[in-house]
C-alpha cells in the first residue's frame, strides 16, 4: 500500500528535542532505531492513515471557522542541520525540506489560505559551494515538475494551484528560465491557491527592480510618475497582488532575522513567528498552532477596532459587579472655583 508522503516522511525524522541536547542524541537515536520498524509497520495499516487524515480534517474544519491569513510566507531554514542531525547527506536534508513545503502547501490550500510564498534561494546563496548550488538547483527543478504535474492532476490535493517563480532570473541559466516559463504557463489557470517560490530572490532586489521599472515607464510616459501610488507600485512587485501584505511570516531553525526577505510586505498587522524547529520538522501541527495563534489575535484586534471590549462585556454579565459605562471628560460638570490655601484668589 502506498502511504501518503507525510506519513512516510514524518516517520523517518527524529523529533526537535534531539537537536538541542547532544547528550540525548544517541539515546534518542537508539530508541528511534528500535521504534521505527514498529511505527512503519503500524503506519502501513489503512486504519492509521484514515485516523491521521480524519484528525487533520477535523482540525482544518475548526480553524476555518475563524479568520485565516490570506498570505503565509516561509523562510525555510535548517535543512543542512537537519541532515546532520539525521546522519544524512546534505542533499537529503534539502529533499526533506522540499517535501515539507509541498505538504504544507496542501494543508494551507485546504485551510483556505490563498497564497504561500517560500524563500527557496537567496541571491547570497550563490556563495555556497558549487556542488551545493547545483544540488539545490536540480532539486528545485525536480520540485517544479512535481508541483506542476500535481497542480494539473484532477485527483491530487494540489489540483488547481498556480505556481510562480519570482526573483532575479537573469542570474539563472537559460534552461532554467525556459523551465520556469513552461511551468508557469502550465499552471496559469489555477485560481484556488498560488505558490510563489522566491528563487533567486532578495527583498532589496525586488524593490530595486520595481523602482527601475517605474523609472523606465515614466521615461516613456511623463504622466506615469505623477499618477504612481503606493498600491500601484506594490502591484508591480514580484509577488503581484500578494506583494501588499504578508499576514504571517514563519522562519524556522532559531535565527531571528529577516535576511532581506519580505521587507516591503511585513507591515502593520503582519505577524512574524520565529521558531527553533528545523524546517523539515515543521509539520502540520506546528503550522496549525501558528495559524491558531494568528487567528486568535486577529479576532481580538478586530473586536478592539469595533470598540468591543471583552472585559466590559464580561463585567456587565456578572450580576454582583457594579459597572459604569465610561464617561467622557466633556460630560463632567465644571470644576469648583479654585480656592488658594494662602488666601489669595486667582
Ligand atoms: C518546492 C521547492 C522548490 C523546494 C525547494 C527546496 C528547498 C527546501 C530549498 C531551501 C534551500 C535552503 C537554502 C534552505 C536553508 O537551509 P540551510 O541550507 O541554510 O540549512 P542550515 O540553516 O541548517 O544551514
Amino acid at each position: 500500500m502506498r502511504l501518503p508522503n507525510y506519513v512516510r516522511f514524518r516517520l523517518t525524522g527524529p523529533s526537535k528535542e534531539q537537536s538541542h541536547n547532544s547528550k540525548l542524541n544517541g539515546y534518542f537515536k537508539r530508541i528511534k532505531d528500535k521504534l521505527m520498524p514498529i511505527l512503519m509497520w503500524l503506519a502501513s495499516f489503512r486504519i492509521v492513515v484514515w485516523f491521521h487524515e480524519t484528525l487533520q480534517n477535523i482540525l482544518i474544519g475548526i480553524i476555518r471557522v475563524g479568520p485565516v491569513p490570506r498570505h503565509v510566507s516561509f523562510i525555510m531554514d535548517g535543512n543542512r542541520r537537519y541532515a546532520k542531525k539525521c546522519d544524512m547527506a546534505i542533499k537529503k536534508g534539502h529533499e526533506a525540506g522540499g517535501m515539507t513545503l509541498l505538504n504544507l502547501c496542501y494543508a494551507c490550500k485546504r485551510i483556505g489560505i490563498k497564497c504561500v510564498s517560500a524563500y527557496a534561494f537567496s541571491i547570497e546563496n550563490f556563495n555556497r559551494p558549487r556542488e551545493e548550488v547545483e544540488t539545490l538547483t536540480n532539486l528545485f527543478s525536480a520540485k517544479l515538475d512535481e508541483f506542476c504535474e500535481r497542480a494539473n492532476t484532477l485527483t491530487d490535493p494540489l489540483y488547481g494551484s498556480r505556481l510562480r517563480i519570482v526573483g532575479d532570473h537573469s542570474l539563472v541559466s537559460a534552461d532554467m528560465r525556459e523551465k520556469i516559463k513552461r511551468v508557469e504557463r502550465l499552471t496559469d489557470n489555477g485560481d484556488d491557491f498560488t505558490l510563489y517560490i522566491c528563487f533567486p530572490y532578495t527583498s532589496r532586489n525586488d524593490i530595486y527592480h520595481t523602482v527601475c521599472g517605474s523609472i523606465e515607464k515614466s521615461l516613456v510616459d511623463s504622466g506615469y510618475a505623477r499618477s504612481l501610488t503606493i498600491a500601484g507600485f506594490t502591484r508591480n512587485m514580484y509577488l503581484e497582488e500578494f506583494s501588499n501584505n504578508c499576514d504571517l511570516l514563519i522562519r524556522t531553525s532559531g535565527h531571528m532575522r529577516l535576511s532581506d526577505y519580505m521587507l516591503w510586505q511585513s507591515h502593520e498587522n503582519s505577524e512574524i513567528l520565529f521558531t527553533s524547529t528545523l524546517w523539515p520538522d515543521f509539520g502540520f501541527i506546528r503550522l496549525y498552532l501558528a495559524l491558531l495563534k494568528w487567528s486568535f489575535f486577529t479576532n481580538i484586534q478586530r473586536y478592539n477596532e469595533m470598540g468591543f471590549s471583552l472585559r466590559r462585556k464580561l463585567y456587565h454579565a456578572l450580576p454582583f459587579v457594579d459597572v459604569h459605562d465610561p464617561v467622557s471628560v466633556d460630560s463632567l460638570p465644571s470644576p469648583p472655583i479654585a480656592i488658594s490655601v494662602t488666601g489669595e484668589s486667582e
